[in-house]
């Protein structure tokens, strides 16, 4: 085998690329790894989940700091060093960074750091990073992991204005005084609360009647009502018009509910979603077909290709890790089973799909909402619980949200479940677990809970999803 020809190119070196890379690797193929960031690591570690949760969380703290009063405690919120949040961030992310080059560059892959674009299905050309001539790599099989772009809508004046995006925001070492942050969907809300909660003045503005679109819309009440509670400003059901520069700050011109309003603001923070990064793979000299800028992929992450698969960002029907990997995997091992001549047989189960938003209160679900279930008929019994009324609950001064459960009406087979409410993302993996091995409500309620926990809360809806079971 020739030094440039592979069982397996990885294009991208993020979480999905580096998944795809690690289990073909494992299997026995020769793999390379392309990627054309300045810094390696992919968005999660460099500019997503690790850095934003880091912000998130000296967020949190001043939040109990500023509520020390209600728990008698004797403490003042004295103030905020962003450039001491930014710094620590900072130290955090070059650790994690590093730890992922090293996963790269340990030796079990070749690693390109370059540009890489197909010239026809089974060649990529790889532009370096370090200027040297392009050169051209060839493999039996591929796997496209190139993540997503910040999408900036054509708003007018926007870019003459200028806005920040959750890039210039998570390594930002001073922020204003006041933000505007557009969109409705995690990092709006998840940079709004870091914002707010280290005293920052936050209108947002999105675009729909509901925050977190597609999410089951009491979600977003609680949120809003939250949010609210706290000074942020919530305009749902908007449509900007233009910005405007008003003596050095952002005047931004909009529709909220029928009515002209306008918020001058020091920084916008444009938070209207991601989309695919196919641009410049030059994908047609492949034949890899597209839906929007999404590459189109079978359940099985095989592309219109079938030696050409994709996971992440680029390909996913939800942008985060975890799926990622498990899409990088199952591309992997579904190569290395062609390259074995066996079908590529194993496939993407979204039935537990998971998804949390590290707001404060923070949001979760897997699985079916109500929505999907009633378009697919299947009959089903739903049960919630608010925050309000339960002791661990009330003791931790978190009221806000609730707990809700969906089961099948004939089997109780847990279908899918919500939570807003003091560490959300953390409860919900009790459910996920009780799915994974298709619990039901019926076996659920039995299982013992500690009191006074938060966790103890799922047992209320499952008993009363249980109550309303209708025996086949
Ligand atoms: C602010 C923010 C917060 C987030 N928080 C969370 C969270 O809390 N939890 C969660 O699960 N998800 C979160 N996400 C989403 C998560 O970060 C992504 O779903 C995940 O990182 C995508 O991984 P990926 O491997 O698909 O892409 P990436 O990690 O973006 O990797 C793509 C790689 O491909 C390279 N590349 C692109 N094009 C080329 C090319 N032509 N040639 C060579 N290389 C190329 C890039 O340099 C990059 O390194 C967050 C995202 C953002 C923006
Ligand atoms: N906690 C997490 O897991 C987490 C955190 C951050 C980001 N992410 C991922 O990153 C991706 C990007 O996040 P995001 O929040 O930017 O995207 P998103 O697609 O979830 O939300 C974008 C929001 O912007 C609104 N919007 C779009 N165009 C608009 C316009 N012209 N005017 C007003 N509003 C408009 C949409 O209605 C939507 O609510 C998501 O897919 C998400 O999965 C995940």
């Amino acid at each position: 085998m020739s030094d440039t020809h592979f069982d397996f190119i990885v294009i991208g070196g993020g979480s999905a690329g580096y998944a795809a890379a690690r289990t073909a690797h494992g299997e026995g193929l020769r793999v390379a790894v392309i990627d054309g960031a300045a810094e390696l690591g992919g968005l999660c570690i460099l500019r997503g989940c690790m850095p934003s949760k880091t912000l998130i969380e000296s967020a949190d703290r001043y939040i109990s700091v500023r509520r020390a009063a209600e728990f008698g405690l004797k403490a003042q919120p004295l103030g905020v060093d962003v450039k001491a949040i930014r710094d620590r961030k900072r130290v955090l992310i070059a650790d994690f960074a590093g730890y992922r080059q090293g996963q790269l560059e340990d030796g079990r892959f070749v690693l390109y750091r370059g540009h890489a674009r197909f010239t026809d299905a089974h060649t990529v050309e790889v532009t370096p990073r370090d200027g040297t001539a392009s050169f051209s790599v060839t493999s039996r099989y591929f796997c496209i992991a190139t993540g997503s772009v910040a999408q900036v809508p054509p708003i007018p004046g926007l870019a003459e204005a200028g806005y920040w995006t959750s890039d210039e925001i998570l390594d930002a070492e001073q922020l204003p005084e006041s933000f505007a942050v557009l969109g409705g969907g995690a990092i709006a809300l998840e940079m709004a609360h870091y914002l707010e909660g280290i005293g920052r003045k936050v209108t947002l503005i999105q675009r729909s009647a509901q925050f977190l679109t597609g999410m089951d819309p009491e979600c977003s009440k609680v949120v809003e009502q939250a949010y609210t509670h706290r000074g942020i400003t919530c305009h749902l059901d908007t449509k900007i018009h233009r910005v405007t520069l008003v003596n050095g700050r952002k005047h931004l011109e909009y529709t909220h509910a029928g009515k002209e309003t306008s918020v001058t603001v020091d920084q916008i923070l444009v938070a209207m979603g991601r989309y695919a990064a196919t641009e410049g793979l030059d994908l047609h000299h492949a034949h890899v077909g597209l839906s929007g800028k999404k590459i189109s992929v079978t359940p099985t992450m095989q592309s219109s290709q079938a030696h050409i698969f994709a996971a992440g960002d680029v390909c996913s029907p939800l942008d985060v890790v975890h799926v990622a990997i498990q899409q990088a995997e199952i591309a992997a091992r579904n190569a290395a089973r062609l390259s074995r001549g066996e079908v590529a047989s194993e496939q993407m189960d979204y039935r537990l799909l998971l998804f949390g938003v590290f707001s404060h209160p923070q949001v979760a679900a897997v699985g079916a909402g109500e929505k999907e279930l009633e378009e697919k008929g299947v009959p089903f019994v739903s049960a919630s619980y608010p925050f309000n009324d339960h002791g661990k609950s009330i003791v931790m001064g978190e009221t806000e949200g609730f707990v809700k459960m969906l089961a099948h009406k004939e089997t109780g087979e847990i279908l899918g479940a919500t939570c807003v409410g003091p560490h959300a993302t953390e409860l919900i993996h009790e459910v996920v677990i009780a799915m994974h091995y298709r619990s039901k409500v019926q076996e659920f309620m039995l299982i013992p809970h500690y009191h006074p926990t938060l966790s103890e809360i799922w047992t209320y809806p499952a008993e009363e999803c249980a109550d309303q079971l209708e025996p086949v």
